[in-house]
């Protein structure tokens, strides 16, 4: 065996699998998208079957990419999807439904129930979350009240629930491993995040038995051998994280305060507030960020549901653009004295104003608008959006420390973007050098539980910044400007 580690990142559009040597580089990738199933409005699913063959698949792609033999890998280390929830038979290894895919709104009603009876107190004291369809705990309880035999089959002990990571953990280890990490398990509305077990109060709230649940153990840890028949050898899995904990692992936000936001479809912001669980007076969720050598190491989440999305609908909805890459130089060309926004609620509004009926809305359009314009208010609404999270941490974590924002994820290839993302909260933006942030986390996790890569003190000195881009606009264009924004927010919440 050599000393490169694999990381599948399994994602919600594509499938990722990247080789890294010991000096953290990329020595091979495979990428595949997959179909979105989209069985009637607000319904997201996912074929289990594609989420299983395109992981074999890139892990080919990649070994191939960097002329490696599976032999060759010393650990593997798995990051998914967060909260996506698959239940399988135990004995087939068959899914009895469709993944139900973290996007999907098919539970709200479930969720207003369960929260006109009063039940919101209890389940974001324990679990750190909202009653929000987002999770996964009612997408597996309308699993069991929709597949015929289902609840009376998972009492028996005869299913399996798991998200993302579980259900390729099962299968790579030929069935043999039912097991998840703390960070997914914090993100299912069962997992009591302060007692880092599952809860009883919580299975019977949301009537999940208790026998369909996998094992939580530590984001590094032992999982359990790859079964040769299954991928050709037997490799140690030996880390496991939701992706965006694996980013913030992969950024090296080790200390509390640091904070990192991931910009892909959509924006997921986390500030480690260390061993302290801090409660969200703003609407922030409080989750495990990593566990290890059993401890937990919290942090404060921002979620928003639309960043680079609103980039894709500039391209394919409005087609002002034929390549994203091409927003930020044409924002650029935007006309200063026209403020045009763009509230991008095509799927409601995430952290922290969580109004699931908002939809977008575009504010202060003249007959002088243009794309230029569209174009810039699109970008500039994900700059907007990170700086109400911002704002919301700060309030809810007074731990201190100067603001510096580490980015990543497919939207901050853009320079303008994070030029002004940088001038909006008035604080650095930090671009690291290896943009692979998130299976980068996954891989550490992995080495560091072989012994193959430096633990944390190592890692961190090791990040490398690529670009930092300061806050150069005048206070008072930065208070009219977020002010407007506020006012276009305003105008399009329901409640
Ligand atoms: N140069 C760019 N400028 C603005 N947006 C971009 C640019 N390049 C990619 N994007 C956006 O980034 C997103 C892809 O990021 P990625 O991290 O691959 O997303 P995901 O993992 O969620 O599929 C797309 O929504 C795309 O519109
Ligand atoms: O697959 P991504 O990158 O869109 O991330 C999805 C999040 O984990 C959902 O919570």
């Amino acid at each position: 065996m050599g000393d490169f580690v694999l990381a599948i990142d399994q994602g919600t559009t594509s499938t990722r699998a990247i080789v890294f040597d010991g000096d953290y580089r990329v020595r091979g990738m495979g990428q595949q998208e997959f179909r979105q199933h989209f069985p009637r409005s607000g319904w997201v699913e996912h074929d289990p079957e594609d989420i299983w063959r395109t992981t074999v698949e890139t892990l080919r792609f990649a070994l191939a990419d960097a002329a490696l033999a599976i032999s060759d890998i010393a650990a593997i280390g798995i990051t998914n999807q967060r909260e996506t929830t698959l239940i399988w038979d135990r004995e087939t290894g068959r899914p009895i439904h469709n993944a139900i895919v973290w996007q999907d709104r098919r539970t709200a009603d479930l969720c207003n129930r369960l929260k006109a009876e009063g039940a919101e107190k209890t389940v974001t004291e324990k679990t750190g979350l909202l009653l929000d369809p987002y999770f996964s705990g009612t997408k597996i309880a309308w699993i069991l009240d929709h597949v015929e035999g289902a609840r009376a089959r998972a009492e028996q002990g005869a299913l399996a629930f798991g998200t993302v990571d579980s259900f390729l953990l099962w299968r790579l280890t030929g069935g043999a491993v039912h097991a998840t990490d703390a960070t997914n398990a914090s993100r299912t509305l069962l997992y009591n995040i302060a007692a880092g077990a599952w809860d009883d109060e919580l299975l019977d709230l949301l009537r999940v038995p208790r026998a369909l649940l996998p094992d939580v153990r530590d984001s590094a840890a032992d999982f359990g051998l790859t079964d040769p028949a299954v991928v050709g050898a037997a490799v140690p899995i030996a880390g496991i994280a939701g992706d965006q904990h694996a980013a913030t692992l992969g950024q090296a936000c080790f200390e509390p305060g640091m904070m990192k936001s991931t910009y892909g479809t959509g924006c997921f912001a986390l500030l480690n507030t260390g061993a302290e669980m801090v409660p969200s007076r703003n609407r922030l969720l409080t989750t495990i960020a990593y566990q290890l050598d059993g401890k937990p190491t919290y942090a404060l989440e921002g979620s928003i549901f639309v960043a680079g999305a609103a980039i894709q609908w500039l391209r394919d909805g409005l087609h002002l653009i034929e390549r994203a890459d091409q927003s930020g130089p044409l924002a650029e060309q935007a006309d200063p004295h026209q403020n045009v926004y763009l509230v991008p609620a095509f799927t409601g509004l995430g952290a922290p104003w969580w109004d699931a009926d908002a939809r977008a809305a575009l504010f202060g359009l003249t007959r002088a608008t243009g794309p230029a314009e569209l174009v810039r208010a699109a970008l500039e609404s994900v700059c907007y959006q990170t700086c109400d999270l911002l704002d919301a941490m700060k309030r809810d974590w007074t731990g201190g420390s100067e603001t510096v924002l580490r980015v990543d994820g497919g939207m901050v290839a853009s320079d303008w973007t994070m030029q002004r993302l940088a001038d909006l909260l008035d604080a650095p933006v930090d671009r690291p050098l290896v943009l692979e942030t998130t299976a980068l986390g996954a891989a550490w996790l992995a080495a560091r539980q072989r012994g193959i890569w430096p633990d944390k003190d190592g890692f961190a000195r090791d990040w490398r910044r690529d670009t930092r881009f300061k806050p150069g606009m005048k206070a008072d264009e930065r208070a009219t400007k977020l002010a407007g924004w506020h006012d276009a927010v305003r105008r399009t919440l329901t409640h």
